[in-house]
């Protein structure tokens, strides 16, 4: 079981500076996701605890931290939830 979230960002590059922001939230939290870009605009991240094979509270602290990220200007379209 893994938390996964998409997102399409409005060109590669972006894509990067998603990811950029990401990793400075993720070495602040002592946890890391598994960054994904693929189709050059299609970023995609999954969280678990590797540690563990599966969910800890980490993983649903990370994630709520990514979902208030403003990244909107990096988008091509606002989140649909
Ligand atoms: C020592 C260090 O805190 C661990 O290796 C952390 C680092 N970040 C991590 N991130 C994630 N997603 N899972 C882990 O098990 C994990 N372990």
């Amino acid at each position: 079981m893994k938390l996964r979230r998409s997102w399409a960002v409005k060109t590669f590059t972006k894509g990067l500076e998603f990811f950029r922001i990401v990793a400075v939230l993720a070495e602040n939290e002592g946890h890391h996701p598994d960054l994904h870009l693929v189709g050059w605009n299609n970023v995609t991240i999954e969280i678990w605890t590797h540690a563990v094979g599966g969910l800890t509270e980490n993983d649903f602290i990370l994630a709520a931290k990514i979902d208030k990220l403003d990244v909107l200007d990096l988008l091509r379209r606002k989140p649909s939830d």
